[in-house]
């Protein structure tokens, strides 16, 4: 191994004096000293053997240091319990499973005797001792332990604070919003003016053309109006989490909300548990009340390695997370922790922190290895199916034929943290599966965790994140109790969506891999309305929403108006009761109009015959467990104090079987909604629609950060699983066309958004004709636009103009760059000639045939080779449509400058502009040409293009100068006296 001289040390970057001989991993003198004098020579990576950078004698070859790291995997393993012998139905389980006192004194709602609200008698209290506290804390100061964060904001002035709101609207200032808006209006006149030009002035000599490009350009008009007025007003917001504190307190006696996350997983060798690993991690460290956040991993892989590194993981918990919260450490996930390349001692002046932290980044290694090492054990199931270490069979060798498994890992009653604090809940779930169930992908999972969740600690509310979406900001989830707990915002709020970031995506971000337009502009914009759409990740749910019910404030709407489109049928009848009453009571009705049917008890006395009525009518909707059902009646969430944890622990087993939701509104009026692949947009529309409005939360430190796929192939299959999904929302019941009209409560503006996210697949039609017609154009020697005059000129300029100035306004009024705009162009187009147009037909196959589409599982970046992935090259169908547009443009061009340079002189103008249209197909392809051209682009690919162009030009030049070959006239030379001059 080579002396690591220039390499900075792994665990506090000074300059490193040694380095492990097998995996380099690196030392300063310092920390190598420090190491020794523990008691520990190997390195933490691999096991194998340190060689000082001056003394790089000790013979030690890769197979002894192979053989030290799979020891050392071994021997990790070893020492632990057998996790098998924990699963499910176990009783030493049931032990783990917690019970939780019912929560009060959330929201305004709840006021003491005197009628003022629970939260205000609880600042002032919090106000008396903190007095009390001073004297006390100003003795404290004096040793070296800095005070935790919350405690220096908290002075008297902030506890005035409590008073004020939680969050607040920015507005967008007025002389960037207005001229926006105006240049809109002109826009929209111009594109008038602008088709009865196009209209009135046919191209007789080449109607076909003419035809294709006007109704391609009236398809256009019609989506650029969908896309752009969901942005008439948008906002930003703001919020005060110190405020939070001051009204809620911290710590121990926090009244702050529980919130239970769930992580979707499916696939460990497309989803690395690694990865899975730092999610949780991060979760478990998030900076929130301990007893108030549990964490639950769906597993719909069912695989062993997932419950293996999870067991790893919650071990090494116990040190990451008092690690985290004493030393305030941002992000949480310690991969990327680790691999921050900043410099981390900056405003850390506690002495132990470098001492700690080289500490924890051995311990991260070591667990690391652990981790690998079961990734590579799985790499190969074994004949007879995977084996625990109590010697019993994996309940989940068979992915598709497998029973429910629930493991508690960490909580209440479970392991500590090594400072001997609690730590979250940890529980993993495998909901069940059986052949000729249908599972419903990850709207089906979601749900068994709802309900999962609902038994174990229904807590009010639900962040949900992808298996590959880490906590960035460790104060995410109090940023969205920001607008949840605060009465004057939260009641009506069905969720706050966060923007999803990414981490290692590519600089210059070739395949819009960031979406930073739609969450930057598009997402601000519909804030402004109802709220922004549901994304999938990185979310937080009020629980009560997700159960099917309208907003606390608004009538609930008769079944009918539900799910139909007759608005007449709801007279808005004033009662005088609580908007309370009427909510609950009008809970019963919907339950119960829904789905009971009458004549099953006649034969029961009035009384009887209601509490029967209101069981049914709910268990016909929620599913046949009275423990969820009892849960959801519980608004604040929490637990019955009286609930057996093992009847809990069997209960869970039970909602998780795979025909639980049979015949009930699970999927269909209840949870994660079914029927399309994403079913984000899906379940966030069927929320709108009864009346909830949603949030949009950005914090200056992105409250998480996933991973997207950054070569071509996977993002086109992505981009097209996305289309598939909005086509099979377009061809559902649930179409934002028809769907919803019940009681007028989604917005128009809104409901435009909507209908743009689901038609805009269709889009590609026009766009794979528009994108060919420059090519045909310069071929034929044929235009789609007449002469030229003088008026129409105006309109040709002025509709030009006014792209380009609203596209300037709304980067002004957004703060994005230009760049991530142009990247957005391109890739719309992109994405339109290929994944789109796939999708559309996949779509309409699968309406017609029931051909049913397979959820295909992104991959997730594994390797540390920095955007080798970008040069991944997948040969799929989706490449041919734009391959082909690009020749044929290509092609187009240098006709079209053989076909100039034979006519002379005059065909230069009207060639001009047919190029121009063939270059802006070109440009706008670009990236998909240098995707294509994969890892070969050392020499920039513009040179090859430009030469191979070029070159063309040339040679054609030459030929049809050269005399002797004169005489052939190639089929473009026809007429060209229809084109612009
Ligand atoms: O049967 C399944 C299939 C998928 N998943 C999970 O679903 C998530 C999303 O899958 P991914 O392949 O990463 O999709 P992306 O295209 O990256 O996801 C975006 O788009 C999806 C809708 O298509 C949303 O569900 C996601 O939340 C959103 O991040 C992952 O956590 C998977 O583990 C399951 O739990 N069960
Ligand atoms: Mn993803």
């Amino acid at each position: 191994m080579e002396p690591a001289a220039a390499q900075p040390c792994a665990a506090c970057g000074d300059d490193a004096c040694a380095a492990c001989r097998a995996c380099s991993y690196a030392l300063c003198r310092a920390c190598l000293d420090e190491d020794t004098a523990e008691g520990r020579t190997t390195c933490a990576r691999c096991g194998g053997e340190y060689a000082a950078a001056a003394d790089p004698a000790h013979g030690s070859d890769g197979a002894e240091a192979e053989e030290m790291e799979s020891h050392h995997a071994t021997g990790g393993l070893r020492g632990r319990v057998t996790m098998g012998s924990h699963l499910s139905d176990r009783q030493d389980a049931v032990s783990h499973a917690r019970t939780m006192s019912s929560l009060s004194g959330i929201g305004s709602e709840l006021n003491d005797e005197s009628g003022k609200p629970i939260w205000k008698n609880r600042v002032e209290s919090w106000k008396e001792k903190k007095n009390e506290k001073k004297a006390s804390a100003k003795k404290a100061a004096a040793k070296a332990q800095p005070p935790p964060v919350e405690e220096q904001i908290m002075d008297e002035k902030d506890l005035t604070d409590a008073y004020e709101p939680l969050s607040r609207i920015i507005p967008i200032s007025k002389n960037k919003l207005t001229p926006y808006r105006a240049v809109i209006i002109m826009r929209l006149i111009v594109l008038g003016l602008f088709f009865h030009y196009r209209i009135t002035n046919p191209v007789y000599s080449a109607f076909g053309l003419w035809m294709t490009s006007v109704i391609c350009e009236i398809w256009f008009g019609f989506s650029w109006i969908l896309d752009q007025f969901p942005k008439w007003c948008p906002i930003n917001r703001e919020t005060y989490v110190d405020r939070l504190i001051a009204r809620y307190g911290d710590g121990e006696d926090s009244a702050l909300a529980p919130v239970d996350f769930f992580v979707s997983t499916v696939d460990p060798l497309k989803e690395p548990p690694l990865i899975t690993a730092n999610t949780v991690l991060s979760i478990l460290a998030v900076d929130y009340p301990v007893e108030k956040i549990s964490c639950y991993v769906s597993d719909d892989g069912s695989a062993m390695l997932t419950f293996e590194s999870l067991a790893e993981t919650a071990e090494f918990a116990r040190k990451w997370v008092p690690f985290c919260k004493k030393y305030a450490i941002e992000p949480r996930a310690p991969e990327f922790y680790f691999s921050q390349k900043i410099d981390y001692l900056k405003d850390k002046i506690h002495p132990s922190f470098v001492k700690e932290r080289r500490a924890m980044k051995r311990d991260y290694e070591e667990y690391k290895v652990r981790i690998n090492a079961l990734v590579a054990k799985a790499q190969k199931t074994p004949e007879e199916g995977w084996i625990m270490q109590d010697g019993t069979p994996w309940p989940g060798n068979n992915p598709r034929d497998h029973p429910g498994m629930i493991q508690v890992f960490l909580g209440e009653t479970g392991a500590r943290d090594f400072d001997g604090n609690e730590l979250p809940r940890l529980v993993y779930v495998s909901r069940e599966k059986r052949p000729g169930y249908q599972h419903h992908k990850k709207a089906g999972a979601m749900n068994a965790l709802v309900r999962v969740s609902a038994v174990l600690t229904n807590a009010p509310y639900i962040l949900n994140l992808d298996c590959d979406h880490y906590v960035n900001n460790s104060k995410a989830a109090r940023e969205a109790m920001c607008f949840m707990m605060d009465p004057t915002v939260g009641r009506d709020v069905c969720y706050v969506q966060f923007p999803q970031r990414f981490d290692g995506i590519d600089r210059s971000d070739r395949y819009a891999n960031r979406n930073v337009v739609f969450f930057d502009v598009n997402m601000k914009g519909l804030d402004g309305i109802q709220g922004p759409v549901y994304v999938g990740t990185g979310c937080c749910f009020y629980r009560q929403a997700l159960y099917g019910y309208g907003p606390p404030s608004l009538p609930a709407l008769p079944k009918s108006s539900v799910c139909s489109w007759c608005c007449c049928c709801c007279p808005k009848k004033k009662v005088e009761r609580s908007e309370r009453e009427i909510n609950r009571d009008s809970r019963r009705e919907d339950l119960e109009s829904a789905i009971f049917n009458l004549r099953e008890i006649d034969n029961y006395d009035e009384y009887e015959r209601s509490m029967l009525i209101s069981q049914m009518s709910f268990e016909k909707s929620f599913g046949l467990s009275s423990v969820f059902i009892e849960s959801t009646l519980m608004e604040n969430g929490g637990v019955p104090e009286s609930a057996n944890p093992s009847t809990l622990i069997k209960e869970a087993i039970h909602v998780i079987s795979c025909g639980y939701e049979e015949k009930t509104e699970w999927g269909k009026e209840i949870g994660w909604i079914y029927g399309s692949v994403t079913e984000d947009i899906l379940t966030g529309f069927k929320m709108h629609c009864r009346g909830w409005r949603s949030i949009y939360c950005m914090p200056v430190r992105p409250a998480f950060k996933g991973s997207a796929p950054i070569n071509l192939s996977d993002r086109l299959h992505q981009v097209l699983r996305w289309a598939l999904g909005s086509v099979e929302i377009f061809f559902s019941r649930h179409c934002p066309l028809w769907y919803g009209y019940g009681g007028g409560r989604l917005k128009w503006l809104q409901r435009l958004s909507y209908i743009n996210t689901i038609v805009y697949p269709f889009t590609s039609l026009p766009l794979i004709a528009y994108c060919c017609l420059p090519a045909i154009c310069l071929l034929t020697g044929k235009f789609i636009i007449p002469t030229l005059s003088n008026a129409a000129t105006i309109w040709f300029l002025g509709l030009f103009m006014s792209i380009i100035v609203t596209s300037v306004l709304e980067l002004r009024w957004s703060g994005i760059g230009i760049e991530d705009w142009w990247r957005n162009e391109q890739f719309w187009v992109i994405g339109g000639v290929s994944a789109h147009l796939f999708a559309v037909f996949q779509g309409i196959l699968k309406m017609i045939a029931g051909l049913d589409t397979n959820f295909t599982v992104t991959a997730k970046a594994t390797d540390d080779t920095e955007f080798g992935e970008l040069y991944v090259f997948k040969w799929t169908t989706v490449l041919i449509p734009p391959t082909t547009i690009l020749v044929l443009n290509l092609v187009g061009v240098v006709a079209g400058f053989s076909d100039a340079l034979n006519s002379g002189y005059e065909s230069w103008g009207p060639l001009f502009g047919k190029v121009f249209f063939a270059m802006w197909v070109i440009m706008h392809l670009y990236p998909f040409l240098k995707g294509l051209m994969g890892r070969q682009n050392r020499t920039p690919t513009i040179v090859i293009l430009w030469s191979v162009l070029l070159a063309s030009v040339f040679s054609l030049l030459w030929v049809k100068i050269d005399p002797f070959v004169g005489g052939t006239e190639p089929v473009n030379s026809t007429n060209c006296n229809t084109v612009i001059c």
